[in-house]
């Protein structure tokens, strides 16, 4: 972590606490915050679980996200949530910086986890399906789903809701299947991407929302073949900058989002007020949407962790007071995590089927049945017994009668949520987001490098020909850090070609040497020669020096293996960077473009036949061009660095390039 960010992790169960003093000194006018008002107004004392500053990133997953992801495989519900002032550090911890893969953060981190878990458990078989909801203004919005970039309203009809044994879950909201981390990085890319440009087709920040992003976990196990099977939901949470109204000086739209936000973390607080106070009985959960959809990590059976982010910055101090107040009040929460455990009816009935005589022999009273002779029974005998059967199973009886033949409808123990039906849906979105990308590039990545001189000074000039300026001047940065980091993804791609190269090449020399220890042993065994006591045959002196060579081939090719699953993550990773970067580049320049031009919405809107506009991509076009690039998110991306991979034009001479003069 970076000098002056720290995050203070505060866990609702696991660990002893530690004492986090803050130790201010005041540089400007005492503020008015009344709690500052103590016996030492320049000190105070938390208690926390841990303080991560100075830590790598890797250090905080190990310290705040992994116990949470282990727990999530073995059946307990998990939450990591990020809290604090904006640009404290929530986003990098959560989701990491978008420079490199070193610096990615606990999401990432936690889906490779998963699948490296999956991959060594193997004793049980594993589903996972994963769902991304952004909360904005008190909208759900599930970035996996409806379409960004286009001006439709969010997908409504996302509800939350709660049933016994299921929890809380949000109905409408699409789960998509995973099987291996890439396919899950990209949908995490993916939920990313909608963000940014939901936030601008909506006229929004993107970080005045909350976002959960949760991974769905169900196992089974391989070797038992009992109908039990077990289900958790791990949530990592970025919430919405905790800071209040006064602070952020926020008008218009910014102040409708600031009310919402500190809405509905006030009622967080509350939530969690309530939840500590062991006489309130009543816990206020559904007065936000927020604190409804966390309701099962905030008092339920849930592994929780929440971290505190904050500026150590004395300028800061009434924010970071505010978030580690906050912070205390959570750790007073107790949760009961338990293993959420389901009998499959399906399975249990099919498993028993054999054995129902022998239940029914013992258990069914004479009267019912005055004769061992089975009569064939009646549907609704068979639902009678199949409900008994199950709740026999499940534990909620002791006893097997069929004394009462009354039918009971029985829902399904509840497990996961299956996939909806839109999800091909939302796979033909995914393709037409993917595609909309590539135009984007082609659309500014082609060879227009006139000059901007030409161009009458009151018109503003072509967009293709003033965004190889902005590569040059303004966004001469950011061109100089692609070249470099475009170097780097060049270098892991030949990487990983050579290391596939030699996996290929230790895979055939194992199915080689064992070929040969297999030829020697069927020889020998047709000799008749070094047969054992036992009819085996016994090892020659070639198959002597073989094994171990071939021991030592297996061991190579797990190594190499390794390497290459870690490389291939790490591309997938630097190419989804350089993906997002594609987008953010070409919003920060339609807002250099806007203000540096001036033009008005209308000329600004009207394709000029200069542009390399393509058929069909017009309207993608103008709603990048009506795109505003928020002052605050401005400055973020100042401390951001971005990849850039589309061809620098060729023959441009930066040097002899006019400067670009803004219309008055
Ligand atoms: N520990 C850190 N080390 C290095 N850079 C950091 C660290 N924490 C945050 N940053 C950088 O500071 C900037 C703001 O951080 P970030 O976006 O994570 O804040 P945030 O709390 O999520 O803000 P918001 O509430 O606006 O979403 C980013 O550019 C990020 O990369």
């Amino acid at each position: 972590m970076s000098e002056n960010r720290s995050a203070a992790a505060l866990e609702t169960r696991w660990q002893p606490s530690v004492q986090f003093d803050i130790l201010a000194e005041r540089t400007g006018p005492v503020s008015a915050e009344k709690a500052l008002k103590s016996q030492n107004p320049n000190s105070w004392s938390f208690q926390l679980d841990g303080v991560l500053h100075h830590v790598s990133q890797e250090e905080v997953y190990a310290r705040v996200g992994r116990r949470a992801v282990l727990g999530a495989l073995e059946g307990y519900n998990g939450t990591v949530m990020c809290f604090g002032q904006t640009g404290a550090g929530k986003t990098y911890t959560m989701t990491g910086s978008t420079e490199s893969y070193k610096q990615r953060g606990i999401i990432p981190r936690a889906l490779q986890e998963v699948f490296q878990q999956v991959e060594k458990r193997c004793e049980y078989t594993f589903s996972v399906h994963l769902s991304y909801l952004e909360i904005y203004n008190e909208t759900l919005v599930d970035l996996l789903s409806s379409p960004r970039g286009s001006s439709d309203p969010p997908a409504r009809g996302m509800v939350v809701m709660e049933e016994p044994g299921r929890g809380v879950f949000i109905r409408g909201l699409t789960l998509h299947p995973v099987h291996s981390e890439g396919e899950a990085l990209n949908l995490l890319f993916e939920g990313e991407m909608n963000r940014i440009i939901g936030a601008h087709a909506l006229n929004k920040n993107s970080s005045r929302s909350h976002c959960i992003f949760t991974v769905h976990i169900e196992s089974r196990s391989r070797t038992l073949s009992d109908a039990k099977y077990v289900t958790s939901k791990l949530n990592l949470v970025d919430l919405a900058g905790s800071e209040r109204l006064g602070k952020t000086g926020s008008a218009g739209q910014g102040l409708k989002e600031a009310m919402y936000i500190n809405k509905s973390l006030s009622f967080l607080e509350q939530a969690i007020l309530a939840l500590a106070d062991r006489r309130r009985d009543h816990v206020p959960f559904r007065q936000t949407k927020l604190t409804y959809a966390l309701k099962d990590a905030l008092g339920g059976n849930c592994n929780t962790v929440l971290v505190a982010n904050i500026y150590g910055e004395a300028a800061q101090i009434e924010e970071t007071l505010s978030t580690l107040r906050f912070g205390s009040r959570m750790k007073r929460v107790q949760t009961h995590p338990t293993v959420n455990e389901h009998i499959d009816p399906a399975v249990s009935c099919q498993a028993l089927t054999p054995k129902l005589p022998n239940i029914l022999l013992h258990h069914v009273p004479q009267a019912v049945r005055p004769s061992n002779v089975y009569e064939p029974l009646s549907d609704a005998q068979v639902a009678e017994i199949q409900s008994q059967v199950r709740r026999y199973l499940n534990g909620t009886s002791k006893e097997i009668s069929v004394r009462t033949l009354e039918h009971h409808s029985r829902h399904p123990e509840p497990g996961h949520a299956g996939v909806t039906a839109s999800e091909q849906r939302a796979r033909n979105h995914r393709v037409n987001r993917a595609l909309s990308t590539q135009y984007l590039v082609h659309l500014f990545g082609g060879p227009q490098a006139q000059r901007l001189c030409c161009f009458p000074p009151s018109a503003p000039p072509p967009k293709a020909e003033a965004f190889e300026a902005f590569k040059v001047g303004q966004g001469g940065e950011l061109n100089h850090i692609l070249k470099e980091n475009k170097a780097v993804l060049l270098e892991r791609h030949a990487r990983l070609r050579q290391l596939t190269e030699e996996v290929n090449t230790a895979k055939r020399k194992i199915d080689r040497t064992t070929a040969a220890i297999e030829r020697y042993k069927d020889k020998r065994a047709r000799q008749g020669q070094f047969v054992s006591a036992k009819g085996e045959p016994v090892l020659g002196e070639p198959e002597i020096s073989l094994v171990p060579h071939l021991r030592e081939l297996k061991a190579q090719y797990r190594q190499r293996y390794e390497a290459l699953r870690s490389t291939t993550a790490e591309v997938n990773y630097c190419q989804h960077l350089v993906d997002q970067c594609r987008v953010r580049l070409l919003n920060e320049f339609e807002s250099w473009y806007k203000e540096t031009f001036r033009v008005p919405e209308e000329v600004l809107n009207v394709p000029k036949p200069e542009d390399p506009v393509q058929p069909g991509i017009g309207a993608l076009h103008k709603s990048i061009a009506q795109v505003s690039w928020p002052r605050t998110l401005s400055k973020q991306s100042a401390v951001c660095h971005y990849y850039w991979i589309g061809a620098h034009p060729a023959g441009l001479d930066e040097k002899k390039l006019p400067p670009i003069h803004p219309v008055a």
